[in-house]
């Protein structure tokens, strides 16, 4: 545990063809994120800041060119860098980040100090940037952003509707399963400090991939995710889970929890989904370790996890095959699949945006760590847009799943708003 996991994996060459710098600058990781982002922003770059799940390094990567929109994403064709997609590419842009810049720092998340003061790592950086890096002035990062005027909180009357929609087209057998979303904007009235959130929540939520991505294209979003779309070590594994069912965690140990017929189906729905991917490409070698209780946060999930040995089943590809057939996932979306997109393009009034599309470093020291965009805001001028969506069957319970979807935004509504 708290291991970068590049550590030990980049290749001599790769070392000697990068500008491996220290800067002597020491800062409290929240002023260097503020510059970070606020370079970002000024040069109209793309950045990615992230943290994997069960990882203390906190990993820094800009495109300078603000990124590449891509109509398809093509894993092995994507260069060393870092993806964004959205849950419909036909509202919004796949984006991919090449490395112009890489860095990183360490936070002692054990004892969870912030206010320590640090250098940053850099990778692979010129010396002219690193220095404008240093000279940009510690702002707030959400005054630059556009300002949102006409968008709304759903209500809970239109979700709680759409839910009976949902259970009503799972008993006339149009669908088994649908994952409708809401979204809930909140006022910035105060200056805020996105940059001491981001690092509260990678302190608090130590197993999920925390991020927080910039370009021109997306604005600014920040989310921590418990749920792995893809895994892959070239020629060694690769990895997905099916994560479904949500209870909030109470004082009892995890190992003892308790779910219903209800959340145990909705996971099995997302299980079958990933075995039936699989059956598409006809692969018969897997190892399925679940279902299991996770804890993300406050709240509990169900996950199953597939693993294949590539390296035994000599399927390279594997990775950028299964990422086409996956996505969307009946965690997020439903089954059948075109049919829960139909539903929810109809009954969802708001753009899911990126909510819900996957994002992650891609291809990186020849691994691609890929997690579903769940538990995640857009910050704009003048407000905060949280996202977060509840999986339907026919056993649930419309004040249940908003009361949900309510838990789901609190993962970063209480971080960003000091509650
Ligand atoms: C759609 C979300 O969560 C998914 C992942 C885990 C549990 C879920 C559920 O219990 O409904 C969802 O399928 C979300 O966080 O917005």
């Amino acid at each position: 545990m708290y291991q970068s996991y590049y550590d030990g994996s980049i290749k001599k060459a790769e070392l000697k063809n990068s500008t491996f710098k220290k800067n002597e600058i020491k800062l409290k990781p929240a002023e260097w994120m503020s510059k970070v982002v606020n370079y970002a922003q000024i040069k109209n770059a793309g950045l990615a800041i992230w943290k994997l799940p069960q990882d203390n390094t906190i990993h820094i990567l800009y495109d300078l060119d603000g990124g590449t929109k891509l109509d398809e994403v093509n894993l092995d064709d994507l260069e060393a860098g870092f993806i964004l997609a959205p849950f419909q590419a036909a509202e919004n842009p796949n984006i991919h980040f090449k490395t112009d810049i890489k860095g990183s720092f360490s936070l002692d998340l054990v004892n969870n100090s912030l206010d320590e003061l640090i250098e940053l790592q850099w990778e692979k950086i010129k010396s002219e940037e690193e220095d404008s890096i240093i000279k940009t002035n510690i702002e707030s990062l959400h005054k630059r952003l556009k300002k949102t005027v006409s968008i709304n909180s759903t209500s809970k009357k239109d979700y709680i509707n759409t839910v009976k929609a949902g259970i009503n087209a799972i008993k006339t057998e149009e669908l088994y399963k649908v994952v409708p979303s809401k979204i809930k904007c909140v006022n910035i009235e105060e200056t805020l400090d996105i940059a001491d959130a981001y690092l509260k929540a990678c302190a608090k939520y130590t197993d999920a991939f925390v991020s927080l991505t910039f370009s021109p294209t997306s604005g600014l979003w920040m989310g921590a995710t418990p749920e792995t779309l893809i895994e892959d070590k070239k020629n060694e594994y690769f990895k997905t889970v099916a994560l479904a069912g949500t209870q909030v965690k109470t004082e009892n140990n995890v190992i003892h929890t308790a779910w219903t017929q209800k959340e145990i189906e909705e996971q099995a729905l997302v299980s079958r989904y990933i075995i039936n991917c699989f059956k598409k490409i006809r692969l018969r070698e897997y190892e399925e370790i679940g279902p299991k209780t996770i804890q993300a946060g406050s709240l509990l999930h169900l996950k199953t996890t597939y693993k294949v040995d590539t390296k035994a089943l000599n399927f390279p590809e594997l990775a950028s095959v299964m990422l086409k057939l996956l996505h969307p996932t009946s965690a997020v979306c439903g089954i059948p699949k075109e049919k829960a997109l139909e539903f929810l393009a109809e009954k969802e009034s708001h753009n899911r945006s990126y909510f819900s599309g996957f994002i992650g470093p891609v291809r990186m020291y020849d691994q691609s760590h890929i997690f579903v965009n769940l538990r995640c805001c857009q910050f704009t001028s003048n407000k905060v847009i949280f996202y977060a969506g509840a999986g339907i069957t026919i056993d649930s319970d419309p004040e249940k799943e908003w009361f949900e979807t309510e838990m789901k935004c609190k993962v970063l509504e209480d971080i960003v708003f000091h509650t």
